[in-house]
């Protein structure tokens, strides 16, 4: 399926009547290296190459509507109010990100009421839909300074129309979804919704996702102090392998399907030997296979440190019956089989044979990863986000996500955000690097790189409900086959 420029415009409730509280502070901001004025676009593609193939003029070319404050905007802040709902697993950065909508509405648009749902989408039902918290400047000062979400989340389907009743009967005109995947899809129900409805509620999604699987943005907040902390169970298994005799590290950190964490935290450290994502299958035996990896790293070095991807290696366990191929959880993602054991028993069993006596530690430090704090980066990321997404939603965008791309804040259409799932590409550069830094060009290469499937729009491992939309599936960005009007006149969306 071709992405056209159609899909890359944004949704807007209407036309912008307001003076906003910015007005004066933008009247002279121009484009710069460091600013993007409204009405100016943010390019989709950024080689030269991929522009050129278009061969359209430049005003034409695939872009997104920058993010930030309008001289304009569409709601009257004085009949706003607001809605706030984080879903999904949890991620450094929640309580940011909430702190940072609350006083970006509050101290600058003087939005008077905000309510913080409970629990995901599951404090949106019938039942849950008056266990609001409310959430004022003094309730979130300090919130920042724990990890995981003072709203709670949740996992498991709740019906969109049910969620649209809790939204007109809390009076919310303004819905923040801060989520993954799974929730930017059950957003865009809850949009169509909502316009079924032709109701006058901007929904802005603020995409969270420890596993940096969502496409379209540079890279999702939580991210960077999630694969530092990952960082420390590295060195420990090292640490622990290195002192003794045959000493095996293995870590295994989150990444369903996309091995970001894994390659970024064993790039941060530089000591492991092996890296094992879900993008680049391996095999147990043979000449090519782990087994015979490690041992020659164990007979050269006296140790080897493996970081492992929780989705690396599933087919080996599905081959192995280790693997319930239809295992979901509550909202229909593949749970997997436990690839770190798989590793630990039969290194083990192998080294044995081998005449070698391996001492295995094995860590799985999952929700230690994705429960910590958000660092100095994320913290400034989160704030940044929190106020784009307050920006787009007072100028009346909905069905939008707020993203950093390509450095710069952007809004992107709900359908594009969830088109596909953003993965390691096994020929490009940060798998590269992971290569030169275990220095071993392991795994070897057995494929020509990801599959249709797999790259570009798959959904592979994810099971939804029946009748859940999985949202359309777009060609690689870098083949885009643009087809279309000039998308840059501001226009509204019909
Ligand atoms: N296709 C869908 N249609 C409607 N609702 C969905 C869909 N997929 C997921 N949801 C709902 O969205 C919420 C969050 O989904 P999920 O548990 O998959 O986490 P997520 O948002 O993908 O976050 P993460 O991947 O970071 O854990 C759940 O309540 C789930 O029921
Ligand atoms: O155990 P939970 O809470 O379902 O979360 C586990 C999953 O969540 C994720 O972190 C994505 O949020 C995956 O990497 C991981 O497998
Ligand atoms: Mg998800």
């Amino acid at each position: 399926m071709t992405l056209h420029l159609e899909d890359l415009r944004v949704r807007r409730l209407g036309e912008c009547h307001y003076d906003s509280p910015f007005s004066e502070m933008l009247a002279a901001k121009q484009t710069s290296p460091h600013y993007v004025a409204e009405g100016d676009r943010v390019l989709l593609e950024d080689t030269v190459s991929m522009l050129a193939k278009h061969n359209l003029p430049a005003n034409q070319l695939p872009s997104f509507e920058a993010a930030g404050p309008r001289r304009k905007i569409y709601f009257d802040p004085a009949h706003v109010s607001a809605g706030v709902v984080t879903c999904g697993g949890l991620c450094p950065g929640l309580n940011n990100v909430i702190r940072g909508l609350v006083q970006e509405l509050t101290v600058h648009y003087g939005v008077k009421r905000i309510l913080g749902f409970r629990n995901g989408f599951r404090g949106m039902t019938a039942e849950n839909r008056n266990d609001t918290i409310e959430l004022t400047p003094e309730r979130v000062r300090d919130i920042n300074n724990a990890g995981g979400t003072i709203l709670g989340s949740s996992r498991g389907a709740q019906d969109a129309d049910e969620m649209v009743d809790s939204l007109v009967l809390r009076g919310i005109n303004v819905l923040f979804i801060i989520g993954g995947d799974g929730s930017m899809r059950a957003a865009t129900r809850l949009s169509a919704a909502i316009r079924a409805r032709d109701l006058d509620i901007a929904v802005i999604g603020v995409p969270k996702t420890i596993d940096n699987d969502l496409p379209f943005t540079d890279q999702s907040f939580g991210f960077q102090s999630a694969f530092a902390q990952a960082t420390e169970f590295i060195s420990s298994v090292s640490v622990e392998a290195a002192a003794s005799p045959d000493g095996i590290g293995i870590v295994k950190l989150m990444g369903r399907h996309s091995g970001f964490i894994a390659c970024y935290a064993s790039l941060a450290l530089n000591t492991a030997d092996i890296v094992l994502i879900p993008e680049v299958p391996f095999v147990l035996e043979g000449t090519d296979g782990l087994l015979a990896r490690v041992e020659q790293h164990v007979r050269s070095k006296g140790y080897v440190v493996i970081v492992v991807a929780e989705g690396a290696g599933q087919d080996l366990l599905a081959e192995r019956g280790l693997l319930q191929s239809d295992a979901t959880d509550a909202s229909g993602n593949a749970k997997l089989g436990d690839i770190g054991a798989l590793l630990r028993e039969s290194i083990t069993a192998h080294l044995t044979d081998a005449g070698l006596t391996p001492t295995v530690r094995y860590i799985d430090p999952s929700y230690a990863i994705r429960s910590v704090t958000a660092n100095a980066y994320d913290s400034v990321y989160c704030l940044r986000l929190a106020h784009a997404a307050v920006h787009a939603a007072m100028a009346g965008r909905t069905e939008t996500a707020v993203v950093r791309w390509r450095r710069r804040f952007v809004h992107v259409p709900m359908p594009l955000i969830i088109s596909y799932r953003n993965q390691v590409d096994p020929d490009g550069d940060l798998w590269m690097s992971v290569l030169e830094a275990t220095g071993h060009l392991f795994p070897p290469r057995t494929h020509g790189g990801l599959d249709q499937e797999q790259s570009h729009g798959g959904h592979r491992g994810v099971r939804r409900p029946a009748g859940w939309d999985d949202g359309v599936a777009i060609q690689n960005a870098g083949q885009l086959d643009v087809d279309l009007p000039d998308i840059n006149s501001a226009r509204s969306f019909p």
